[in-house]
């Protein structure tokens, strides 16, 4: 079978996107793996599904590298909207579902996109480090010297420890520098470092939300680009009005066989 792909990609995290407005085209595990294989296939951290679905302008399905359906993915639903907004479905505000629920979106001027969160309502603390779910489950890790930081050795050491096993979980390194913080994250699916993660930038921010005088923004750097991440803090553990704000870009789009 021929497929027409679209590859996309916000601040480094890469997608392959396939128009599925139809909804005919279903893909197994082992398809979804080697379309994402970087030598075998296109290449990407993630595959997406853009379906039809009656109520919202579509439907996000999302697939991680390793060929299985996961939880929402940040930076990819921004990509998913930036994808809409290029091909025909074209909106200043978008209305999507995902798998963790309804999200609202817009394009801005300058190209970012802003995507809703679901709310969170609870982190777990573990010492120093915290247990958050933003959509995707995120373990938070501060460090020092991030840079030289060996971030796939210890997210490993986490994703693969007793507790996490089994479900997985994805593990976010984080570095203060004043206002803003720096992330390198481990994701579970892609099983490496990705140059950035949405929904772990999103749970690195919430934890660190020094909004004490009202303040409600965290800028975010990442090996990819920067993101920044607002939100309404209604006490030390529960955040609505959360918004993941960052580019999301085309990159190539063409045919594979699959
Ligand atoms: N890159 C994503 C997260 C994708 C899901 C994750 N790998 C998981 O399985 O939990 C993002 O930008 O949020």
């Amino acid at each position: 079978m021929h497929i027409i792909f679209h590859k996309y990609q916000g601040t480094g995290n890469d997608f392959v996107i396939i128009d599925n407005r139809n909804n005919t085209i279903q893909l197994s595990t082992i398809q979804v793996k080697k379309i994402c294989d970087r030598r075998f296939g296109i290449g990407a951290d993630g595959l997406m599904l853009l379906n039809s679905k009656e109520g919202f302008d579509f439907e996000m399905i999302y697939f991680n590298a390793d060929g299985r359906e996961s939880s929402m993915c940040g930076n990819g639903g921004r990509c998913l909207v930036k994808f809409a907004y290029n091909n025909g479905i074209h909106k200043r505000k978008y209305l999507f579902i995902a798998v963790d629920g309804k999200h609202e979106a817009s394009v801005e001027d300058n190209g970012w996109v802003y995507l809703k969160m679901k709310d969170v309502h609870g982190i777990e603390k573990h010492y120093a480090d915290s247990v958050l779910d933003t959509g995707s489950p995120h373990y938070i890790k501060p460090v020092t010297d991030l840079t030289h930081f060996d971030v796939v050795k210890s997210g490993k050491d986490i994703r693969y420890s007793e507790e996490y096993k089994k479900n997985g979980i994805n593990v976010n390194f984080v570095e203060q520098k004043d206002k803003s913080i720096f992330v390198r994250t481990y994701e579970r699916g892609v099983e490496d470092e990705t140059l950035s993660c949405g929904t772990g930038v999103t749970a690195a921010a919430l934890v660190y939300a020094h909004n004490d005088n009202g303040f409600n923004r965290v800028e975010i750097k990442t090996l990819g680009g920067n993101l920044a991440v607002e939100f309404d803090k209604l006490n030390d553990d529960t955040f609505e009005n959360i918004w993941l704000c960052g580019p999301a870009d085309f990159v190539f789009k063409g045919e594979i066989e699959i």
